[in-house]
């Protein structure tokens, strides 16, 4: 059975696994190098990992006092576009985005096992031909007989907690990771956006993003 926050309660504490540093360079020559964080008892059972980034353990200190929250980005993942650069979605510019945002103000990353918005990566290709053939992409989502976004948030919350993260920015454009997450006990003190990383090819997926999940998107009209 598929576990949800409403129906367990307080969320399961989680503990820290591993620590370990991994240097990182994208394809356009940046680098970061963050300690990689991985967990024991994260609820579904995912190897979810944490990448904390510049000066995240002030960050994380300075909050607990009554400081400025740490940015914090909840990215799920998308094997085509994080990996392969696929411009049918805006997920690789985004998470290039997020880790020198996150890196420049000190924060973590959380890199959320949640291919195709929770159902799978052979799953969100099958949407894809269903998108080619005019559904858009929660509709394909229908037709498939899984639910528009099966994403639930309660390993996120677990992680931070793990790490002591108790208030935070959320670098998001999505509402729904900003509601969940403070309805798991987070501090969402503030919903920071990400860039807006259009192009040809995903126009058409930020458009039904901003009208059907009510993404914080400012595109430009399409007639
Ligand atoms: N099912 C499905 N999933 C998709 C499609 N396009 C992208 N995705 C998935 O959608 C998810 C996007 O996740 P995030 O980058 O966290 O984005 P978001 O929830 O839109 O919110 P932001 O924080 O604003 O970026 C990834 O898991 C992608 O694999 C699609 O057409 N169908
Ligand atoms: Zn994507």
């Amino acid at each position: 059975m598929m576990y949800t926050s409403s129906e367990l309660g307080p969320v399961p504490p989680a503990a820290i696994r591993t620590q370990v540093t991994v240097p990182l360079r994208f394809p356009d020559g940046y680098t970061a190098v963050p300690r990689v964080f991985s967990f024991d008892g994260l609820v579904d059972g995912r190897e979810h990992i944490a990448l904390a980034l510049g000066d995240w353990e002030r960050a994380i200190d300075r909050s607990l006092v009554g400081g400025p929250a740490p940015l914090v980005r909840p990215h799920s993942e998308c094997l085509t576009g994080d990996v392969f650069g696929s411009e049918r979605c805006d997920c690789g510019p985004q998470l290039r985005e997020a880790v020198e945002r996150i890196a420049d103000a000190g924060g973590i990353l959380l890199y959320l096992r949640q291919e195709g918005r929770g159902i799978g990566l052979y799953a969100k290709l099958d949407a894809y031909a269903l998108q080619d053939g005019g559904l858009d992409t929660y509709e394909a989502n229908l037709a498939l007989g899984r639910g528009e976004d099966e994403r639930d948030y309660t390993v996120a919350a677990q992680m931070l907690t793990a790490l002591g993260v108790e208030r935070v920015a959320l670098l998001t454009n999505n509402p729904d990771k900003t509601a969940q997450l403070e309805r798991l006990g987070i501090k969402v003190e503030e919903q920071v956006r990400t860039r807006l990383h259009l192009s040809e090819a995903n126009l058409r997926y930020l458009t039904a993003k901003a009208g059907r999940s009510a993404h914080t998107l400012d595109l430009p009209r399409v007639d």
